[in-house]
């Protein structure tokens, strides 16, 4: 009798709705399953109708008129972001490292000692005398932040950023209309910096173009794996290089839960690719999730004959390589997958530092690690 109340009072609170504990987290754990599947299968599909049709112009349209899709997706980053990207957790690693990057670099003297070092090496390789106005660039007000795929604006709340946040289907009010891979560049702003600063606050959605020049810092948070080619990812790094002022910060983040070594090859190319454009790597850091690159513009200019070195190629990702099956098995879950010996060593290594909720390897959900992110300062990964 006593454990018929006992069952009937726990009815009675659930139906007002003072759920136990365990069963809240096992419902919080199924609902962020859910978004990150939605996620997952827009990323999916693209990648299908890429390797059906071939032709990434088309399907990238077709994508893009998708509404339907887009405000699903856009609904699930932001709900992810609101309900499970709390403090401490992946989401805002990535915000807290691209803050503490440009703290170090605009405000704690990180440009000037790159500068200098790059005024020491070209006067060690030419033996001449260098010209030293690009100190000038030293920023001294807001920082001019470009967030491509913004989706919520995660930057916008700090006082440090002047941001504008571009998506192709915002997920915020703040946030402008853009497809960053049509975006038209013009000639830059000859402007004083407060001039550049209200030219930025009074930008109106959609934003087809923009001048040249006008950012000191672009960031690709988990954008580039969104593409189903390396070409488009490609494309990407090459508007952010026409984008960014001279010395100014590409700071790309791309999820990978695999332990650090695992895709070292893959990030060595990506390396190697975004510096042809250039830029020089800056910084490199390897969360449990992702990996996190920061390039300085080091070169007003870019030669437009890159396509012919395979440079674009450069930037692919795991997924680019995935057949049907693994695609189908992804879908799945993965129950169907047996896993070879390596990467149940992979697994086991990766488990040091896996928290205990599932991770979403497209969308970049996770959860809770007790060390963000290990900073490289002369990592094996991206050895000169
Ligand atoms: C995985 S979400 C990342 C959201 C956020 N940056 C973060 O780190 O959580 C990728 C975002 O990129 C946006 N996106 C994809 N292609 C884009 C393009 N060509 N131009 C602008 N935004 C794009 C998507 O709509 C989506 O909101």
């Amino acid at each position: 009798m006593a454990l018929v109340n006992n069952i009937d009072r726990r009815i009675d609170m659930d139906s007002l709705h003072h759920i136990p504990y365990s069963r809240s987290v096992s419902a919080e754990k199924i609902e962020q399953e859910k978004l990150s599947g939605v996620v997952k299968s827009v990323h999916r599909k693209l990648r299908r109708k890429y390797v059906e049709v071939g032709d990434f112009d088309k399907i990238w349209r077709e994508h893009c008129e998708d509404e339907r899709t887009l405000s699903e997706y856009a609904e699930a980053m932001k709900n992810l972001a609101d309900n499970y990207w709390t403090k401490n957790c992946e989401g805002e690693v990535r915000i807290e490292w691209c803050r503490s990057i440009c703290q170090e670099y605009f405000f704690a003297g990180g440009m000037k000692k790159m500068l200098e070092k790059d005024e020491k090496s070209a006067k060690f390789a030419l033996n001449v005398q260098t010209c030293s106005s690009s100190r000038s660039a030293v920023h001294s007000g807001k920082i001019r932040l470009l967030d491509v795929g913004s989706c919520f604006n995660p930057f916008l709340k700090f006082d440090e950023f002047l941001t504008v946040g571009i998506d192709i289907v915002p997920a915020v009010e703040s946030v402008y209309k853009c497809d960053f891979l049509n975006l038209q560049l013009q000639q830059p702003l000859q402007l004083l910096c407060g001039a550049v600063e209200a030219f930025l606050q009074q930008l109106q959605s959609p934003i087809e173009a923009l001048p040249a020049q006008l950012f000191q810092v672009v960031v690709f948070s988990l954008l580039l794996s969104y593409f189903p080619s390396p070409y488009q990812r490609w494309i990407c790094c090459k508007k952010a290089h026409e984008l960014l002022d001279l010395h100014g910060l590409l700071l790309i983040i791309t999820p990978d839960s695999s332990h650090q070594n695992r895709h070292a090859p893959m990030m060595r190319s990506w390396r190697v690719a975004v510096e042809s454009l250039g830029f020089r790597r800056y910084k490199y850091a390897k969360s449990s999730h992702m990996h996190l690159l920061a390039f300085r513009k080091v070169s007003p200019t870019t030669s437009s004959d890159l396509v012919s070195c395979n440079y674009p190629e450069m930037l692919y990702i795991p997924q680019d390589f995935h057949g049907p099956e693994q695609e189908e098995e992804e879908a799945d879950g993965g129950a169907t997958h047996v896993r070879s010996d390596l990467e149940d060593d992979q697994i086991a290594l990766g488990f040091t530092e896996l928290p205990d909720m599932p991770y979403d390897s497209d969308s970049g959900d996770s959860q809770c690690s007790s060390t963000p992110f290990h900073e490289l300062e002369d990592p094996v990964l991206l050895q000169n």
